[in-house]
């Protein structure tokens, strides 16, 4: 689908990309980095709109320094920025979007009603956009992004703004833009928690360059602990310790958050690395049969930054990290 080569792109006082090498299948792939990282920079210059100023990239084949208009043909976008105009309806919007794309009148006219149903806009969709929510405003530009049929939609952080239940929506209409039309799908966040449900791939980029790019599975082997909480109990005055003592002896790894810094509370959390889903039991069983109290033990979410660090040791040669 996308084929990046040394693909590097300086402004005047950054290097936004940095030699980014990266080969993206089918299916549906995040696009993960903290905010400033290079990725609407890569979908710029994707989408043949931005030069690059070194290295090449082809997008289904076509070169995005001489084929720009080819590729926005076959390619959707949404932009990261609101760009709606506030005094059109989503109808009239998405039906001059789709004519944009050289779609006839009437064909137009019924993608776009198509299209809004199937991310959930119904009479709502003859009204001005400018009184929309930020939910219905991301979801008339996906469909701007799909009325086209296109074999390819890059999605620039599609969950921006949007409150946990608008989010989980939106990520299920994203896989959904894979599994029941066979589009790609290119999707950013800055969020690895929120990608590694929606995606078959992750790829991972800091300061422009490639960090990581693998299967999600892999990703979320590496990167998977949970999070233990225990009470402390007259038996146990250092509940935390009794059953890091317990896991260790149970051959489950596992460490004190505190030993990371930063997590408040973190001297009575531990992080258990997740093997299977018999982790889960085990765990149970082993805060039992101590007698402590459960307070809670919840995946953790996985930060960016863990990723970075885990980089790190990578490359400085570290072996057998636990992520
Ligand atoms: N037109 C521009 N001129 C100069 N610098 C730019 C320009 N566009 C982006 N940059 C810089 O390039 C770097 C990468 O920006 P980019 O917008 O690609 O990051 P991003 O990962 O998409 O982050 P965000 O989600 O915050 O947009 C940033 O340091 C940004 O300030």
């Amino acid at each position: 689908m996308i084929v990046t080569q040394s693909l590097t792109k300086r402004y005047p006082r950054v290097t936004a990309l940095d030699r980014l090498t990266v080969d993206i299948t089918p299916g549906v792939t995040g696009l993960v980095g903290a905010n400033g990282a290079g990725k609407s920079t890569l979908i710029k210059i994707l989408l043949g709109l931005s030069p690059a100023t070194e290295g090449d990239a082809r997008v289904l084949g076509l070169d995005v320094a001489t084929e720009g208009p080819a590729i926005r043909e076959r390619v959707g976008y949404m932009p990261e920025h609101d760009c709606l105009p506030p005094d059109v309806s989503a109808t009239e919007f998405v039906v001059h979007m789709a004519r944009m794309s050289g779609l006839p009148p009437t064909a137009a006219r019924e993608r776009t009603a198509d299209t809004l149903r199937h991310v959930g806009l119904y009479e709502e969709r003859y009204r001005p956009m400018g009184g929309y929510s930020t939910g219905m405003k991301q979801r008339v530009k996906l469909a701007q992004a799909l009325v086209h049929d296109p074999r390819l939609v890059l999605l620039d952080e599609p969950t921006n703004g949007l409150d946990p239940v608008g989010r989980d929506h939106m990520l299920d209409l994203i896989r959904r833009v894979h599994t029941d039309f066979g589009i790609s799908v290119l999707v950013t966040s800055h969020l690895l928690g929120e990608l590694e449900r929606t995606c078959d791939h992750v790829v991972v980029v800091d300061g422009g360059r490639l960090l990581r790019s693998s299967s999600t599975s892999d990703f979320t082997q590496a990167t998977a602990a949970l999070a233990v909480e225990v009470t402390d109990t007259d038996a146990h005055p250092d509940g935390g310790a009794a059953l890091l003592a317990a896991l260790t002896t149970a051959g489950i790894a596992a460490r004190p958050a505190s030993a990371e810094g930063g997590l408040p509370g973190a001297g009575h959390v531990l992080l258990v690395e997740v093997a299977g889903e018999e982790t889960y039991d085990l765990v149970r069983d082993a805060v039992a049969d101590l007698g402590l109290g459960l307070v809670r033990m919840e995946q953790r979410q996985h930060h960016i930054a863990e990723v970075f660090q885990q980089h790190d040791s990578d490359t400085k040669g570290g072996s057998g990290h636990a992520g």
